[in-house]
């Protein structure tokens, strides 16, 4: 996260029109909000407005946290919750809410992720799961990639016999714009280990999804 900066970086921003923040305290970022203030002019608003006059401000910030996974390690968050246990059955976490950005138009994706495991001497912290997802879906993405970041970061770490990451998402740049279809979902996923490699444990792992 960037720390509160001055108003003499507001001259390093090299933009044409003036940024005047309301209150010097409240400068997060000058360089992203300078940037925000531009596009708003170049969308034809008149970022002096009452509405408008805070919004670079939230804007550097919600960026800032919508992209807050590039700054974290999903090495780090599971190691700290690795648990030493004899279980050998699959372990699923379903239904994990996810937002993310594309990467193409920087608009939202979202839906809902699905990971099971099968422990190899180890579990894991079941929030660890849900985080390792958001430690990859805020970030800029598409889809399929986020889905095997996210295998591939579990396999890694957990020393698992296999892992399979199925996620179903809509995305708001074929909704709200392009080709405008409300209703149509994507779905990825990343097998790898015992469930690339053995049909029956993809199976099992397909029906808890379907319950
Ligand atoms: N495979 C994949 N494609 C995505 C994802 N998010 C967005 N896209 C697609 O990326 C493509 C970009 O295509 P372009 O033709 O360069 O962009 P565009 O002109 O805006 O395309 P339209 O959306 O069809 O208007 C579009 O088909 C998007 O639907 C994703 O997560 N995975
Ligand atoms: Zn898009």
């Amino acid at each position: 996260m960037p720390a509160h900066t001055t108003l003499s970086r507001l001259s390093d921003a090299h933009c044409a029109d003036s940024f005047e923040p309301i209150d010097e305290q409240e400068v997060y970022d000058a360089r992203k909000e300078h940037l925000v203030h531009e596009m708003l002019s170049h969308l034809g608003e008149d970022p002096g407005r009452e509405g408008l006059k805070r919004t670079p401000l939230r804007v550097a910030k919600a960026l800032d946290f919508l992209t807050s996974g590039y700054a974290l390690s999903a090495e780090e968050i599971i190691k700290k919750a690795l648990f030493e246990e004899d279980v050998r059955e699959m372990v699923i976490v379903r239904g994990i809410e996810f937002y993310s950005l594309c990467e193409h138009h920087m608009l939202p994706f979202f839906g809902q992720a699905h990971v099971g495991y099968l422990p190899n001497g180890k579990v894991v912290g079941l929030s660890k799961v849900a985080r390792v997802v958001d430690v990859f879906a805020r970030r800029l993405q598409v889809q399929e990639r986020l889905t095997s970041q996210v295998a591939d970061a579990l396999m890694e770490h957990l020393g698992a016999h296999g892992v399979a990451v199925v996620m179903e998402a809509s995305h708001t740049c074929m909704m709200m714009r392009g080709v405008q279809k409300q209703n149509s979902t994507t779905i990825s996923s990343a097998m790898r280990g015992t469930f690339e490699s053995d049909a029956r444990t993809r199976a099992e792992f397909m029906s808890f999804l379907d319950r």
